[in-house]
């Protein structure tokens, strides 16, 4: 085929070794103009020192200890909304990684075709197959089916810490209309609640879900970012001033907290910006997100109860709690990456990540 167009293995390999050269010297004289120009490479102000969090007195400042006098529940109960015909995988990574930080109940709300698949991989979830998508609900009275499939997750709703919306939920519009009225629900019960995945497609077509809501985490990656900066802020993704972006877009959705996925993750709430930039892995299989919005949830829920029982004496900073659980999510999730793949190498996978959430947290606060 090479040699049909005129080409022979010696000609692609040097155009392709020209190609390289010419990109690398592209990229490096960009740098040196961004080093003229800021005073520093554009990618290192995204790490500046001054940002990074204090992510293990965080971690170790809102886990809570062990404590035989506790009853079921206190560490924390977790809602997952998602998992349908498509994606099982996504909903029991988030759920499962709750579990294995420490809270005691995770709960799956999910398509009936993903419930038993769910239930198969762990018999420790809650696992409710309540959600509808449209091809099951047909002509059927759709207002009666979405009364119903909100009734069943409303019935639990005052029982959670915080919801993760999003994981493997799909694009469904009728699945989507539902889920919008859940998280309207949480909204009023001043349920937290972390966005991720699909329910950041629903989120960014409508803001109104989240805006304003100070228990609001979204947790976009590259793309999911991209999109949200474009709808919110009508302009491109401006790694050049990755904070200030970062703060205006999570300003511009009323004070929500945004952690921006990505070499080094960025969280702001329109107030501050803070990163965390441990080393974590270089492998970027699908699913680690997952493990990081289920997290996530828990440490927010883990704040939240230091923040009430100090009654505001927190010794660290930043206080907000969902910032905290942001931080405390990433660094963990980073540091169980960075022992995974230390083992695994390049066949790392996410469930080999998340054997090691445990370890990982263990490290930094042991259980006795
Ligand atoms: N095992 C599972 O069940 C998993 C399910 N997942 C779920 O899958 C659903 C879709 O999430 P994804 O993150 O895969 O989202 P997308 O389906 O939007 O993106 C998939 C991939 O397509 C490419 N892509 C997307 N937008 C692009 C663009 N504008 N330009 C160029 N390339 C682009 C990127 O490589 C991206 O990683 C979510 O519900 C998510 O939670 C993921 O969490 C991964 C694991
Ligand atoms: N280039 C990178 N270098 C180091 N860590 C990264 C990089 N990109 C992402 N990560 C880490 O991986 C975690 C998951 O981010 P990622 O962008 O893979 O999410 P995602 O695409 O939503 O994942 P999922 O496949 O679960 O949907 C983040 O917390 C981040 O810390
Ligand atoms: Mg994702």
């Amino acid at each position: 085929m090479l040699v049909k167009h005129g080409m022979n293995h010696l000609t692609v390999l040097n155009s392709a070794r020209n190609h390289k050269l010419a990109t690398s010297l592209a990229v490096l004289r960009r740098q040196q103009f961004l080093t003229r120009v800021l005073g520093v490479r554009g990618e290192d102000r995204m790490q500046d020192p001054k940002f990074e969090a204090d992510a293990d007195n965080i971690l170790r400042a809102i886990t809570p200890v062990l404590d035989p006098t506790r009853h079921k529940g206190q560490a924390g109960k977790i809602a997952v909304i998602g998992g349908c015909r498509e994606y099982t995988g996504a909903p029991y990574f988030a759920a499962i990684s709750a579990l294995k930080i420490g809270a005691d109940l995770s709960h799956v709300f999910c398509t009936k075709d993903a419930a038993s698949v769910i239930k198969s991989y762990s018999p420790e979830l809650i696992v409710h197959p309540v959600l509808e998508e449209s091809y099951s609900v047909g002509d059927r009275d759709k207002d009666h089916i979405s009364r119903n499939v909100v009734a069943e997750v409303d019935k639990w709703m005052e029982r959670f810490d915080c919801l993760v919306v999003g994981p493997g939920l799909g694009r469904d519009p009728f699945l989507l209309d539902c889920v919008s009225e859940i998280m309207k629900q949480a909204r009023q019960s001043n349920v937290p609640i972390v966005v991720d995945g699909d329910g950041l497609f629903l989120v960014t077509n409508s803001l109104e879900l989240v805006s304003g809501y100070p228990l609001a985490i979204l947790t976009p990656n590259v793309y999911e970012y991209k999109r949200l900066v474009q709808k919110v802020l009508n302009c491109e993704v401006n790694d050049q001033d990755a904070h200030g972006q970062l703060l205006l877009l999570a300003k511009q959705i009323g004070g929500v907290t945004i952690l921006r996925k990505g070499k080094s993750d960025l969280v702001s709430d329109g107030e501050i910006v803070k990163s965390v930039s441990i080393y974590g892995s270089p492998r970027r299989c699908g699913g680690q997100g997952d493990i990081l919005s289920g997290s996530v949830a828990v440490f927010l829920s883990w704040a939240r109860q230091c923040i009430l029982a100090d009654e505001g004496n927190l010794s660290i900073s930043p206080t907000n709690p969902t910032i905290l659980g942001c931080i405390a999510g990433s660094a963990l999730l980073r540091k169980a990456a960075s022992l995974a793949f230390e083992n695994r190498k390049r066949s790392t996978l996410t469930t080999d990540i998340i054997e090691c959430l445990g370890i990982s947290l263990e490290d930094i606060c042991p259980a006795c």
